[in-house]
């Protein structure tokens, strides 16, 4: 899957850019709060006029302090994957928990430095895992490898059952280095500057995702 990531569109012309990525699989919404990260993007009433506009699945990506208080309401109000950073959440599980108990998936987000075996437990409550592979913050930066051992590890664990959930990963996602995520067993792949900086996006993602499903004969029909 493609997610398209807004951050890298023009917030002049959102509803414009939403219909730009019709046929991605996911619209990836970067919400920041200049505490957890050093930028400011969009909250809550955005999301909600978002939503209005789109049919695209809408994933939040809460780059945010205190997801413990302010996830729910992204749940609630519509979104359908909800992704809080491990780094920022007191209680994970409760918020996974009450993230289902409002119809949206669970996400949860690990920083490129954070290691992802102390959270095994935690990630039997989440849909989704979102693999940073740059500092978050800001597009258009440049990918991070060495995460790629962690979306090893998780896939592994998804592929003999230990854990059920998608691994998404986020940054630095482009034509050069989609094919090694993709064999490395991602699901869902975030691309901002890649499409929004393309010439026309809807090529872009197409053309992403037949990359991803050439470099993993797990995405080709068996
Ligand atoms: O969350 C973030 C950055 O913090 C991302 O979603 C970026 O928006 C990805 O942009 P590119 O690296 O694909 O340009």
């Amino acid at each position: 899957m493609i997610a398209p990531s807004i951050l890298s569109a023009d917030f002049a012309r959102l509803a414009d850019e939403l219909a730009a990525i019709e046929g991605s699989d996911w619209v990836h919404v970067d919400v920041m709060d200049n505490h957890f990260v050093p930028n400011l993007t969009l909250g809550l009433p955005v999301v909600q006029s978002l939503l209005k506009a789109t049919d695209i699945p809408v994933d939040c990506h809460l780059m945010i302090s205190d997801p413990d208080r302010w996830a729910v309401g992204y749940a609630e109000a519509g979104a359908y994957n909800v992704t809080v950073h491990v780094e920022a959440a007191a209680d994970p599980i409760a918020i996974a928990r009450d993230l289902r108990a409002a119809g949206a998936k669970a996400g949860l987000s690990i920083k490129p430095d954070t290691p992802v075996e102390p959270y095994l437990e935690v990630l039997r409550e989440y849909d989704t895992l979102l693999v940073m592979s740059v500092e978050p913050g800001f597009g258009g930066q440049s990918f991070i490898e060495h995460v790629l051992d962690k979306v090893r590890t998780i896939r592994r664990l998804v592929d003999t059952g230990h854990l059920n959930l998608l691994v998404e990963i986020d940054g630095g996602i482009n034509a050069t280095t989609i094919e090694r995520a993709a064999e490395a067993g991602v699901d869902c792949f975030v691309a901002g500057s890649a499409v929004y900086g393309a010439a026309d996006p809807t090529k872009a993602i197409t053309a992403l995702r037949d990359q991803a499903r050439t470099a993993n004969h797990r995405f080709l029909p068996a």
